[in-house]
């Protein structure tokens, strides 16, 4: 049986609608079997520290304060959660353990170990109980029962024994982390934030197949995301990228929790419990991922330099003052980075043997692979320079540089660090899904197109899809011969297998480009943005979809910083939604759009004459690659009311398609069957149109189909699609065939409005259009 081990931190924890959360993930990702470690709920360990502070320093009303604390933070979990005779017991069982706490500090006899490892045992135990309330087989273990330690060292033959045995049932198993036991039974706890150890200790004892550590990040990231927004949150880190930012304090993964992994297969995942089906950052073994570039920030520390440091003496120090401590050597000399608030207990044990170099340092490590570091280097030096941050030590090593530092770095400088070295020349894994009309032509412009990026950009086309198969390659597809590596490698696929793929990718950015016309393809967005891709559109129905999902992706999609650019689903290469961002974000309030906004009926409209039949130029317009792969789409009047439905959610107008009155260029019911249907009955298209040509002729004036949104000024929307005359001699009736026309009204363009028009279809017009969308997200990833 392969068994999976879950770690849920404190703040996953923090209340009673974490825990539902929590409850909610055991119930999707969990079987029976699996074990679930946790740590306290919340602040509750830095609480206890708190108390068992006041215990030593004999304050009684701190102490009894403190104790008031935890008890009305554990009574609300236990009456938020249950109700009835569990409750009641909850209750009891918790009362009882604060009074033996009470009594055991009134006779002197508290102990800390002890007292710390309540706040585990309880996560443990509500969870367990809570996991039955919802059906769920689940028993919460005390993993004092499993992990023993003997001098300090794990006892690791017996306690894979003890696990094997004692966690054989079919139920998920809900273990403490942070604690284990001497030989002697007394508690020892595994350090601060020791539960991502205890994690990946009894997955290495019951030989799991993998841990998820589930916490309040998505994943690792470039740099720390709350200060630096578009931080990278990375899909694979190696062990020893990972290890390397443990050591140096980062708060992701804690120094020891890769230990226990090392030459095991076992999987190691950090993903967010807030977010669960959001992608995870896999930790991979040396070689199954490439060196990543990281910005960790230091506050308040010391660097001390100690004489005759022993083999072991680091661990024990970090162990006395449950802290990592970061330890390197120049000129054979040991240098340690201490917390400041711990440099007074590791000099009392160090005993004379430690000198204070500098103190209250802040500052940052760069990690980097060996062979960028240098360079990397030294751009940090020059920014520190021209920002005046006083450097007061630096250190190199092979994969990561130090720069302590006078001045913590504030999230500016640190945008700027992260901008210049981080996110520059960085790699986009591109995914190309259909390969059609206008498809084919964004792939003949995209080998110049890429060489154009490449100085700030590594842009590699990793996948090209058709509708039933892909040719999909990690490094990277030979552009100048896709057709032959298509003939030869294309695969089918289905939509689990691609989100799988693309999920995989060991990229910094990803982007899936979606010049297909289909609609079960722009529903799996969602899964897209899930695992972390920016999106192009041509497609449009994403962008018309119903509201609610459309609003659930745009979420998403801001939640992750992730962009989405669709400038080719409306006017093809016009910069139509560029100028109404613009607009906007120059405080116009625009009033309404009118137009012409399909290439195909316009080129149609415009190019017709009494002695035609118009089918045959509906032929023409889809020979020439204007249509939808449907002309009906267009005929119908269809694909141009989704259009002006993008254009309203562009103004901000919560619309969708159907409040958009349509008036089709065909008789209804030709929409009906195939197209080799249509084709059949295509004399009913041309008699139809035949007429309206007629009856506009007869006015003096031109037949034309046009698009209308009007914003009153009480906010009233009115907004239609349809077959209009237009006056002989206006910019509508002259309109070149296939132009679009797009005149905008605003309160600044009231009289005279603000017109785009110019090509609104055609292979090259759009696939430049969106070689446009990719340029605009590589300038915003820079
Ligand atoms: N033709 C234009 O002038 C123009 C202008 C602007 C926007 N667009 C939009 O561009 C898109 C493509 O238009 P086109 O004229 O190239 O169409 P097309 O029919 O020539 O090409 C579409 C391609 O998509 C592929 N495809 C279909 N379903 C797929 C799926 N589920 N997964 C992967 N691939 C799939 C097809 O195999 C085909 O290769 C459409 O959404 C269209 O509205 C076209
Ligand atoms: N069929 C569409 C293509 C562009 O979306 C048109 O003619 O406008």
């Amino acid at each position: 049986m392969t068994r999976v081990v879950h770690k849920f931190g404190g703040s996953s924890l923090s209340s009673a609608s974490r825990y539902q959360a929590v409850a909610q993930i055991i119930l999707g990702h969990c079987k029976s079997g699996d074990c679930v470690v946790v740590s306290a709920a919340g602040k509750t360990t830095n609480t206890l520290v708190k108390l068992w502070q006041s215990y030593q320093q004999q304050d009684q009303q701190a102490f009894s304060d403190v104790l008031i604390q935890l008890e009305k933070h554990q009574s609300e979990l236990v009456d938020e959660l249950f109700s009835g005779d569990v409750h009641r017991a909850l209750k009891a069982q918790l009362d009882a353990e604060l009074v033996a706490i009470t009594q055991l500090a009134q006779q002197s006899e508290l102990q800390e170990s002890p007292l710390l490892a309540h706040g585990e045992l309880w996560s443990a135990r509500l969870l367990a109980h809570y996991l039955n309330e919802l059906k769920v087989a689940a028993r919460s273990i005390d993993a004092r029962q499993l992990f023993t330690l003997h001098d300090a060292q794990l006892l690791h033959q017996q306690n894979k024994a003890t696990c094997y045995a004692q966690l054989q049932d079919a139920v998920v198993y809900v273990v403490t982390g942070f604690i284990a036991q001497d030989c002697d039974k007394n508690t020892v706890t595994l350090g601060r934030n020791g539960s991502d150890y205890s994690a990946t200790l009894l997955a290495s004892y019951i030989d799991a197949s993998a841990v998820s550590i589930w916490t309040d990040t998505q994943g690792v990231y470039s740099t720390d995301p709350r200060k630096v927004s578009n931080a990278l949150k990375y899909p694979k880190v190696c062990r020893a990228q990972a290890n390397l930012l443990a050591r140096l304090g980062n708060p992701v993964l804690h120094a020891k929790t890769l230990s226990p992994l090392k030459g095991s297969n076992i999987k190691l995942q950090v993903r967010s419990s807030y977010e669960p089906e959001a992608s995870p950052t896999e930790i991979v073994k040396e070689g199954y991922s490439k060196a990543k570039r990281f910005i960790t920030t230091f506050e308040n520390l010391d660097l001390v330099r100690v004489e005759n440091l022993a083999k072991g003496e680091v661990r024990t120090l970090s162990q006395l003052i449950q802290h990592s401590i970061h330890h390197f050597i120049v000129n054979g000399e040991a240098y340690l980075l201490l917390p400041a608030t711990f440099t007074h207990i590791v000099a009392q044990q160090l005993a004379g043997r430690i000198n204070i170099v500098e103190s209250n340092l802040q500052g940052c490590a760069l990690v980097a692979s060996s062979s960028e570091l240098s360079g990397l280097k030294q751009q940090a030096e020059q920014l520190f320079h021209d920002r005046e941050v006083v450097v007061r030590f630096a250190h190199q090593d092979s994969d990561y540089a130090l720069f302590l530092t006078d001045q913590a770095l504030d999230s500016d400088l640190l945008a700027v660090l992260h901008d210049k070295l981080i996110n520059k020349g960085r790699e986009i894994a591109v995914i190309i899904a259909g390969i059609g009309n206008v498809g084919d032509v964004f792939l003949q412009q995209c080998e110049q197109q890429i060489t154009r990026l490449q100085s700030q950009f590594d842009l590699k086309v990793v996948g090209l899809l058709r509708s039933k198969e892909m040719v999909f390659s990690p490094s990277g597809i030979e552009l100048s011969a896709w057709q032959t590596q298509w003939k030869n490698e294309a695969q089918s696929y289905n939509s689990k297998s691609l989100v799988e793929h693309i999920s995989e990718l060991d990229y910094e950015h990803k982007v899936v480009i979606d010049i297909t016309a289909s609609e079960a393809f722009s529903l799996l967005y969602p899964d897209f943005v899930a695992s972390d891709c920016h999106l192009i559109s041509a497609n449009k129905y994403a962008g018309t979809a119903d509201r609610g999902w459309y609003q659930s992706l745009r979420e998403q999609q801001r939640e992750r910083n992730l962009h989405w650019r669709y400038n080719t689903s409306v006017g093809a290469g016009l910069p139509i939604n560029f100028a109404l961002a613009d607009l906007q974000n120059s405080g116009d309030v625009i009033t309404s759009i009118e137009g012409v906004f399909s290439g195909t009926l316009s080129w149609l409209c415009s190019s017709f004459t009494a002695d035609q039949k118009f089918s045959d130029l509906v032929l023409a317009a889809q020979e020439m690659g204007y249509t939808e792969p449907d002309p009906r789409e267009d005929l119908s009047g269809r694909d141009m009311q989704r259009k002006l439905l993008i254009l309203a959610r562009d103004l901000g107008l919560e619309l969708d398609v159907d409040d958009i009155a349509l008036e089709p260029l065909m008789p209804v019911h030709l929409a009906e069957g195939s197209w080799d249907d249509f084709l059949a009955k295509r004399d009913e298209l041309d008699t139809f149109y035949a007429v309206k040509y007629q009856q506009a002729d007869d006015e003096g004036k031109s037949l034309r189909y046009t698009g209308q949104l009007i914003i009153s000024d009480s906010g009233t929307v009115t907004a239609k699609v349809g077959i209009a005359f237009a006056e002989a001699g206006s910019a509508i009736a002259n309109l070149t065939p296939g132009d679009n026309i797009f005149v905008i009204k605003s309160v600044w363009y009231e009289q005279n409005p603000l017109v785009i028009q110019g090509p609104g279809a055609g292979k090259e017009v759009t696939a430049a259009g969106i070689h446009s969308d990719l340029y605009w997200l590589t300038q915003q990833l820079k």
